[in-house]
């Protein structure tokens, strides 16, 4: 079935390249990128030096600058860009797509001016789509590397998502199914303020023990407002939650721990974001995601904390002494 299945995959940096480049494998792929010689260099040399160096991408993905090249003749959309212009790249492709075509977003963040899921983004934009998402412990390099990942495809749509299960598997990445989009969405996003978290704590010396305590507690403030927001919790216990959790908070590859490890030695947000040329999700989450918390009366101490730092101009090192100036309850307890 996969084998028959058209795909256009919106976004030519680095995890937008890498997925399209395993989907290419399974079915014809089209990546829609802006740079014109981004674009050539995938068609050409089969490679995306600029967002993942050392890669060869599979040989069959097709490249273009044209929207309507990438999405006319597709039957399924991925997008790969990033949170902030999703919303400006769904009303760009409105002209261009078919009817009822699944659409699957990758994006890991929450739209800054209304605190949207992506895919509540997209089907305001491009309603009558059946939505996904695919997300999981999956760092781009590290997979184009062949490095052996796990991630989950959730849709409402138990028929779909099926299908479209094979469209994303290969040997080394293994594709679970999952119904529960909103919680696998919301445990994407949720991930990358804590990871922040963790590198801030990393770049100050954090122990062991020290990175254990805040990533449970993360996981607990992960659960905490996600079920709030209508997640599942046993879907931010498994690969779309604690494992992202996990792997970004460890892994020198995050950009999102990047950013808290150059918070965490002292530069400001503007000298970190000024010195990156991915994007680092959690930097522009963190916003909508403690204004949520506040509506809601849902106390996030780690999420309040890396608010202040990114928002308010805080230092790292506050962030910390923050965390432990209020006395520890019960375990089940915020603080
Ligand atoms: N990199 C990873 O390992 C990884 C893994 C899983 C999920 N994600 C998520 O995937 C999403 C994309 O991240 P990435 O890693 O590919 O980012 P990236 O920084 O590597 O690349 C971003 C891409 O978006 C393009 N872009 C920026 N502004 C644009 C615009 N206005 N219109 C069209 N394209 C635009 C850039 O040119 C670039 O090609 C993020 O939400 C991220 O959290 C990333
Ligand atoms: O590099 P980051 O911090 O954006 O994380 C990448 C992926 O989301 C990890 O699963």
């Amino acid at each position: 079935m996969a084998r028959e299945l058209k795909v256009g995959l919106l976004g030519g940096g680095s995890w937008g390249t890498t997925v399209a480049s395993l989907v290419a494998r399974n079915a014809p792929t089209t990546l829609w990128a802006r740079s014109e010689d981004t674009v050539a260099e995938i068609n050409c040399d089969h490679t995306n030096r600029r967002y993942l160096p050392d890669a060869r991408l599979t040989a069959s993905l097709r490249a273009t600058t044209e929207l309507a090249e990438a999405v006319g003749g597709a039957d399924v959309i991925v997008f790969g860009v990033p949170s902030q212009v999703t919303r400006a790249t769904a009303a760009a492709i409105r002209p261009f797509i078919r009817p009822w075509v699944p659409i699957i977003s990758l994006a890991k963040g929450f739209e800054l001016s209304t605190g949207k899921r992506m895919t509540e983004v997209i089907g305001e934009e491009l309603p009558g789509h059946p939505l996904g998402v695919l997300t999981g412990p999956n760092l781009a390099k590290e997979i184009m590397s062949g490095l052996a990942a796990a991630a989950v495809l959730a849709m409402d749509d138990d028929v779909i998502v099926r299908e479209l299960q094979d469209l994303f598997r290969t040997g080394l990445f293994r594709v679970y199914t999952n119904d529960d989009p909103v919680g696998a969405e919301l445990g994407g996003a949720l991930k990358n303020i804590f990871a922040i978290a963790t590198g801030m704590g990393d770049a100050l010396g954090a122990g062991v023990n020290t990175r254990s305590a805040l990533l449970t507690r993360s996981q607990a403030e992960m659960m905490r407002l996600g079920v709030a927001l209508g997640a599942r919790a046993e879907t931010l216990m498994g690969l779309a939650g604690m494992g992202d959790l996990l792997a970004t908070c460890t892994s020198p590859q995050s950009r999102n721990r990047t950013v808290g490890l150059e918070l965490g030695s002292g530069k400001t947000i503007e000298q970190v974001l000024a010195s990156m040329s991915q994007v680092a999700e959690g930097v522009k989450s963190v916003g909508p995601v403690w204004e949520m918390a506040c509506a809601r009366g849902i106390e996030l101490p780690i999420v309040r904390e890396v608010y202040a730092v990114v928002h308010e101009g805080a230092p790292a090192t506050s962030a910390f002494r923050g965390l432990l100036s209020t006395a520890a309850g019960s375990e089940a307890e915020p603080g």
